[in-house]
């Protein structure tokens, strides 16, 4: 008989991530299904960047990464993000600030067949008009919150088929959080599935379908979106003894 299970996009499993001889990943497994926002929380140092860096290959790691059934573990940075593994990293690490939006935005089109990049730039316009409006400005020139819009533009033209988003609120002010909102809704609306580390547990409840939770490197919890809407009870479940700087590490903006 036919085998007629779906492909999950995005999976790992016994994954570990390391600097060197420091182990700070632990026997990580997690998946996102098409169109599902994921939300990995955790404080600052809980390994979020690193676990997102292990999967994107720019982090040492070891265990069992696929992509729509590839085996993405044996494959060099770059060739993840061939294959379709788009990576946002913390402060807008994926964007070249001496060039203007639109070399940026070429870089990125880049990757796509030419007959497509005309449309995907349209389509990156229509989530992020304000781009176009800065479309000749260098890229060090944006705000903060332009410069993120940026960033996911860039991830999101190479027509990926999973996105991983390390802390997209970071730094930001509160009213871009709406236009992100926006855009990860649509995003995964389109299918796309979304892994994203996040400390502020107040965004991750507005979007997140799930969430995990790392503490010390390894996942300690597990839950639907929507339990994310009381942030107080998720520290106080997870993070019981450190109440007070747990609380300060989580921003609840
Ligand atoms: N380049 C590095 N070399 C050595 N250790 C590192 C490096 N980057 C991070 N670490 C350590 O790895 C652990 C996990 O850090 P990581 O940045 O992944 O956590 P995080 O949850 O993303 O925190 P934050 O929200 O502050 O970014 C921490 O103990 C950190 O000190």
């Amino acid at each position: 008989m036919r085998d007629v299970t779906p492909t999950v996009p995005l999976e790992c499993s016994g994954l570990s991530a390391r600097y060197g001889p420091i182990q700070v990943c632990f026997d990580v497994s997690l998946s996102a299904m098409p169109g599902e926002i994921v939300a990995v929380l955790g404080p600052n140092g809980a390994g979020k960047s690193s676990l997102l860096g292990a999967l994107a290959g720019t982090v040492s790691g070891q265990g069992e990464i696929k992509l729509c059934g590839m085996n993405l573990a044996p494959l060099a940075a770059h060739v993840r993000a061939q294959r379709g593994l788009a990576y946002v990293p913390e402060i807008r690490g994926n964007i070249f600030a001496i060039l203007s939006v639109d070399e940026n935005l070429q870089l990125a089109l880049h990757s796509l067949p030419r007959s497509e990049r005309a449309a995907m730039k349209e389509t990156v316009f229509d989530l992020f008009p304000i781009l176009k409006s800065r479309i000749s400005t260098d890229a060090g020139m944006l705000s903060g919150g332009e410069q993120q819009m940026l960033a996911i533009a860039m991830a999101v033209s190479r027509k990926p088929k999973a996105l991983l988003l390390d802390e997209p609120t970071q730094g930001l002010a509160p009213a871009i959080f709406d236009i992100l909102e926006e855009t990860f809704t649509k995003l995964s609306q389109s299918g796309l599935p979304i892994l994203m580390a996040e400390q502020n547990i107040s965004f991750g409840a507005r979007i997140a379908h799930h969430y995990l939770v790392l503490s010390g490197g390894r996942l300690v919890g597990s839950g639907e979106g929507h339990e994310l809407r009381n942030a107080g009870i998720i520290v106080e479940r997870y993070f019981p003894k450190d109440l007070n700087g747990t609380e300060e590490a989580f921003a609840t903006v």
